[in-house]
């Protein structure tokens, strides 16, 4: 709190002095009113100054309230930023490996989900802890004056609180992580109903009827186990509530004793009532956010824990040029927590300029292999050499370009999402336009009502959207305006009219500009363009060479060259 915003923290601190002030306040002009009241001699207007502490002091306790409030609103905000900033950067740091394994992602949404919420409870809590406990000496000040047995008595009856508030925590953090994995399931379930890119298929397959009673299913279960939850929590409160009450009692019951024997005068025990009411409303109140504090300490350690484990990267790698080519050898990947291995034993070459292929059929390895050679997952053995040197990951990383599969469709613009694979870099409108060009996009993007500054995506502004084709182009664009020297490109023509994609092709040399290229895709046209093609079957190296010695050894590869061709002559 104090290193997000330290004029807020100093702020939030003297408003609950000032509450404490008005308290004490309180007992004083109650002491002085009963006074004034009970004796005899002193005349009316003597209740006046009383009784305007009296109306002061209450009205003072009310609007520090008020403010408190509104402080710890904005203090909240500024602390959950300040945690936000922390959280994104580490998870914006993780490998990208990380992001393939349950476990994380499971922590990762605990993290998440407790960014949201507790902040601002901490920060409410703390400065209600500190507020109360400034509360607590100025009264038990004025208690000791009075009569300073109460005090150990009231402090005593605390003691129950704190250690009900330990079991209580414990008990919160435990319910969180069980219950984790199906707040993860009915989180998708909701954004999948409620999400626009859903929306069509699930009305084309009436889907949605069947994932609301999966819904209905979680949402039946996570109210059970919250209901066991909070049953068991609410004996706790019932068991810390007796305890207080108890207490208070004892305390008052010590007060009327003293009075009626004469050892506190009646305004002293009115006085002391009241202090004593005010006190064990300060110390349940001090238990009670002391005990949200206790409660909070696990999450706040999972997010410091989360934060330490993953540090934010702080440096990006450099990038290479190719002057000869890269080269994978015995390159073995398994995904965590999977049994097979996805990638197994592969050694290739991307000479520099050549374009190079990846085909097999589905599941063989082939994106799993190209996020090998793009530094995106580091191999469990074998190494990638970029001109006969191992680099570092980051550095390969940055040394090459990559389109996937599933692209991201940024809701910025044509132009940002364009740009936004090369940032490190000055932003070069001629070769934005160059890669829209490249990739047949250019007019279609100058017939948008604001050209290459139109909003891509409906869902942040009123901008316009393209067809699943023209999205494609847009990320091919944007793969090959990223300056370097290797392209990878996943299933690059997918979406693509015949044209279009026999456009790419026809002179895919000259849109790649001199660049080493692996190419990964079904379509057999495109792949015989390729200078070098390796054939993986099961994470495996099958089969390589060119389409015409492939062809004529009459392989794997000739089968499903031939399966597609026949498909078109037939
Ligand atoms: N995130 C993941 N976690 C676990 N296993 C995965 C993951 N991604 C892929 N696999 C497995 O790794 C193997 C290789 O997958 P990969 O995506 O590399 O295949 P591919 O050849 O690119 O397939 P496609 O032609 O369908 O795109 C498959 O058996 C797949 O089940």
């Amino acid at each position: 709190m104090w290193r997000a915003d330290r004029r807020g923290t100093l702020a939030a601190a003297a408003y609950q002095v000032l509450g404490a002030c008005a308290a004490l306040g309180l007992v004083l002009a109650s002491k002085l009113a009963l006074s004034a009241v009970l004796d005899d001699d002193e005349p009316a207007s003597a209740l006046v100054v009383p009784l305007v502490l009296l109306a002061l002091t209450t009205a003072v306790s009310g609007a520090v309230g008020s403010l408190q409030g509104l402080q710890q609103r904005l203090l909240g905000e500024r602390v959950s930023q300040w945690i936000w900033r922390d959280l994104l950067r580490s998870a914006a740091g993780v490998e990208l490996v990380e992001y393939e394994s349950t476990a994380f992602l499971s922590r990762l949404e605990r993290v998440r989900t407790n960014a949201v919420g507790r902040p601002l409870t901490v920060v409410t809590s703390l400065l209600g802890l500190g507020g109360s406990l400034i509360s607590v000496l100025a009264l038990s000040g004025a208690l000791i004056a009075i009569e300073p047995l109460l005090v150990p008595l009231l402090l005593l009856g605390g003691v129950p609180a704190v250690l009900i508030s330990r079991r209580a925590s414990r008990a919160e953090y435990a319910f969180s992580r069980t219950t984790t994995r199906l707040g993860q399931r009915r989180g998708y379930l909701k954004l999948l109903v409620s999400h626009r890119q859903a929306a069509a298929e699930l009305r084309a397959f009436d889907a949605a009827p069947e994932l609301l009673r999966r819904h209905a299913a979680d949402d039946q279960e996570y109210l059970g186990r919250l209901e066991r939850h909070v049953q068991s929590r609410r004996r706790l409160v019932l068991a810390g509530l007796v305890g207080s009450a108890a207490t208070l009692s004892l305390a008052l019951v010590a007060i009327i004793a003293l009075a009626s024997s004469g050892r506190m005068s009646l305004p002293e025990a009115g006085a002391a009532a009241i202090a004593a009411r005010l006190l064990a409303g300060q110390l349940s109140s001090a238990f009670r956010t002391g005990g949200t504090l206790i409660e909070a300490a696990p999450f706040l350690r999972d997010l410091e824990d989360f934060a330490r484990d993953h540090p934010p990267r702080t440096e990006s790698g450099s990038r290479r040029r190719l002057q000869r080519g890269v080269e994978a050898t015995a390159l073995r990947f398994t995904y965590p927590g999977q049994q097979r291995t996805a990638v197994q034993d592969v050694s290739l070459a991307v000479p520099r300029g050549q374009v190079i292929a990846l085909v097999g059929e589905n599941g063989s390895g082939k994106t799993t292999l190209a996020k090998l050679l793009a530094g995106l997952y580091r191999p469990e053995s074998g190494r990638v050499l970029w001109d006969g040197e191992q680099l570092p990951t980051d550095d390969l990383r940055a040394s090459c370009s990559v389109l996937f599969q599933d692209y991201l469709r940024y809701q910025m613009t044509v132009g940002e999402n364009v740009t936004i694979s090369d940032t490190g870099r000055e932003l070069e409108p001629g070769r934005v336009r160059r890669s829209l060009e490249q990739v047949g996009i250019a007019a279609a993007v100058d017939r948008l009502d604001h050209g290459v500054d139109t909003v891509m995506g409906i869902e942040l502004a009123e901008g316009s959207d393209l067809s699943g084709g023209q999205w494609q182009r847009v990320a091919l664009a944007r793969a090959l305006y990223r300056d370097t020297d290797l392209v990878v490109l996943d299933e690059p023509s997918a979406a693509l009219d015949p044209r279009a994609e026999h456009e790419l092709f026809r002179d895919v040399r000259g849109v790649l500009g001199g660049r080493s290229a692996v190419l990964i895709s079904h379509r057999y046209s495109s792949v015989r363009l390729a200078d070098h093609i390796y054939v993986l079957h099961e994470g495996r190296v099958v089969e390589s060479g060119t389409h015409e010695e492939l062809v004529e050894a009459g392989g794997r590869y000739a089968e499903l060259y031939d399966l597609q061709a026949e498909a078109y002559l037939s």
